[in-house]
């Protein structure tokens, strides 16, 4: 069964957050979002509000030079990778696997910056992107394997 897109227009980073509250109080232990957008597109912005939706206290910061950071207070683990400072090769030798199967770490929900540098991807994934706009971002879902779009709705942005 093949799933629609959606398209979201985010006026301001308020409603980047919004989104990412509704996918934070939404998602079951063992989603992976992949987030894909230029510099400053929002990413980080989006799981901050991810981090609130799980009821994460602790404020979410970047993790450019850390890599991971993995947030356990919340509602389910929140694993934050960002994947900017390396490449694809790099990535291939780091087992990120087991954060999305699961072996390792206790199911989540794993948040991967700059998936684009991913060599190897989940069978089931959200793909989100965020792309700039006059004013604001866009940002469209789009859904890849088994990942149930309609079990997040209604998704309405304030
Ligand atoms: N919808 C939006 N409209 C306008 N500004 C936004 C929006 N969403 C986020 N921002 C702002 O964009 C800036 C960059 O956001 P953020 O750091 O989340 O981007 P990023 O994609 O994580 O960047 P990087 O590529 O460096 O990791 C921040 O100042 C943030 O407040
Ligand atoms: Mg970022």
């Amino acid at each position: 069964m093949s799933q629609s897109i959606l398209k979201f227009l985010l006026p301001d980073a308020e409603a980047t957050k919004s989104l990412g509250f509704i996918l934070g109080q939404r998602c079951l232990p063992g989603t992976t979002i992949l987030l894909e957008g230029d510099l400053g597109a929002g990413k980080t912005t989006l799981v901050q509000g991810i981090g609130s939706g799980l009821a994460i206290a602790e404020s979410i910061v970047s993790p450019t030079f850390t890599l991971i950071v993995e947030y356990l207070e919340g509602r389910i683990p929140l694993y934050h990778l960002d994947l900017y400072r390396l490449d694809p090769r790099e990535v291939s030798g780091l087992n990120l696997e087991s954060y999305w199967e699961g072996t390792e770490t206790e199911p989540g929900l794993v948040a991967i910056e700059w998936a684009e540098r991913l060599p190897y991807k989940p069978d089931d994934y959200l793909r989100l992107v965020l792309t700039h706009q006059e004013e604001g971002r866009q940002a469209e879902l789009i859904p890849v394997g088994d990942f149930n779009l309609d079990a997040l709705m209604p998704l309405a942005i304030e």
